[in-house]
């Protein structure tokens, strides 16, 4: 499998965005500076902190067993939440698109909304199902909650697969206690793979594996970054030279990172970026909150504000050169459409947009892939963890924890139990 990845940073160039731009120079008198970030984040690896960047070296033959499995079943529901999920679901999308059209369709439980457990019970023969139960810690609500409801359906209803049809990826807590009690097929989730940084572990792979997705690839594609940014060249370093970008841009009042994917399949990546970047950065007071747009639709909803609104954003443009399908537009209408193809409509959409957002002086950079595959994707996804890494070195954080997500689950708890209740004082009611 083959493909190539191209970081742009033309636009955030004093040279083309004027004063809201950096230098070259100035790039380069930071480098001992980037350099101590990047030398930090492979300290941290060396002494084993790193488990998202050791994941390149894992053998790959572990997830056979659980592939042969999945051959018995004609459905896959992933329980989970955050980056328990949201890694398979920017891949699973980024290679078969949103269609679920594919064999064995896949259902994803990430809330602990009842209707959605609902459509899916009816969109699925679960004795024909084979269900990912996906927590590092074991412990997350959403996901405990998610798994005894359907394990109760099955239960009550007395469906019983041909196969054992439940797999747990679990660091410990509950849900490996439950997976060692009922005999599940359970792959580890290592304690130094932080959640938002486990897509190339098994949270990711495993299920991957079983929805037809080319995880050597994938991890191919992720190798071959790690390999280009090994270099202390910061101008042949993409996630360094865009970490060094973002923090400059972050410094300078663009407090939003906006993710501007110009192909649908690539809207799910966005997601997995959006918690990523949020997660990690965005502590002690700093972090750019992440947006994530897609092209073109959104630039019928959203580009307004982007150009006339508050010059508080940096934005990335992620485009593809080639697309799967395309259809040549044809009509007896007089119209400037005919003679092009809808793939040269949403590219000419791209670079305008680029254009304009340029002349406006917003600083943007780009990332082409000359095709979304296995390979490109897995490029691009390891390059952001690598670049989150570096730009938390930048800002002496710990992108590796969330301290502050577990007051709201406390108070959850204590809602309830029924220790705190809701009061509403100011309120406007219509009957
Ligand atoms: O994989 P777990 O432990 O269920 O956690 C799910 C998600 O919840 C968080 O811990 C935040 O609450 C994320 O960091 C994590 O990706």
């Amino acid at each position: 499998m083959k493909g190539t990845y191209k970081f742009n940073f033309d636009n955030v160039l004093k040279d083309k965005i004027g004063e809201n731009g950096i230098s070259i120079d100035g790039i380069d008198e930071l480098r001992d500076f980037t350099n101590i970030a990047k030398a930090n984040v492979s300290k941290k690896y060396e002494n084993g902190e790193l488990g998202f960047i050791e994941a390149l070296d894992k053998d790959l033959d572990e997830y056979e067993k659980v592939k042969e499995l999945s051959k018995e079943f004609e459905y896959v529901i992933i329980i989970g939440i955050g980056g328990s999920i949201l890694g398979s679901k920017a891949v699973h999308q980024g290679i078969y698109g949103s269609s679920n059209t594919y064999h064995p369709k896949v259902f994803y439980l990430d809330n602990s909304d009842p209707e959605k457990i609902y459509e899916t019970l009816k969109a699925v023969k679960l004795e024909k199902t084979l269900i990912f139960v996906i927590s590092k810690s074991g412990n997350t609500v959403e996901t405990l909650a998610n798994y005894f409801v359907i394990k109760k359906h099955m239960d009550k209803n007395n469906i019983i697969p041909a196969k054992p049809n439940f797999v747990a990826i679990t660091g410990g807590g509950l849900l490996q206690k439950i997976a060692e009690k009922e005999g599940y097929m359970c792959y580890k989730v290592p304690e130094n793979v932080g959640g938002r940084f486990s897509v190339l572990s098994a949270v990711g792979l495993a299920p991957l594996a079983c929805l037809n997705v080319d995880i050597h690839n994938l991890v191919k594609g992720a190798r071959k970054m790690n390999d280009i940014c090994h270099t202390d060249n910061i101008f042949r370093n993409p996630a360094l030279l865009n970490a060094l970008i973002h923090y400059k841009m972050d410094n300078r009042g663009k407090k939003i990172s906006l993710m501007m994917p110009y192909i649908g399949r690539l809207h799910q990546f966005g997601m997995w970026y959006r918690q990523l970047w949020a997660e990690s950065l965005g502590k002690d007071g700093n972090g750019q909150t992440p947006v994530i747009a897609l092209g073109a639709t959104d630039q019928h909803s959203q580009l307004q504000l982007y150009m006339d609104g508050p010059e508080d954003k940096i934005m990335t443009f992620l485009k593809v050169n080639k697309f799967k399908q395309d259809y040549s537009i044809e009509t007896d209408y007089d119209s400037d459409l005919i003679e092009h193809k809808l793939s040269e409509l949403i590219i000419s959409e791209q670079l305008g947009t680029e254009q304009s957002i340029t002349e406006k002086g917003i600083p943007n950079v780009k990332i082409t892939l000359s095709e979304l595959n296995e390979y490109t994707l897995g490029m691009l996804m390891y390059g952001y963890e690598l670049q989150t890494a570096y730009c938390g070195e930048l800002l002496c954080i710990n992108a590796f924890n969330q301290p502050a997500v577990e007051h709201a689950k406390k108070l959850s708890h204590a809602v309830l139990k029924g220790s705190i209740v809701e009061k509403s004082y100011n309120e406007i009611k219509i009957e």
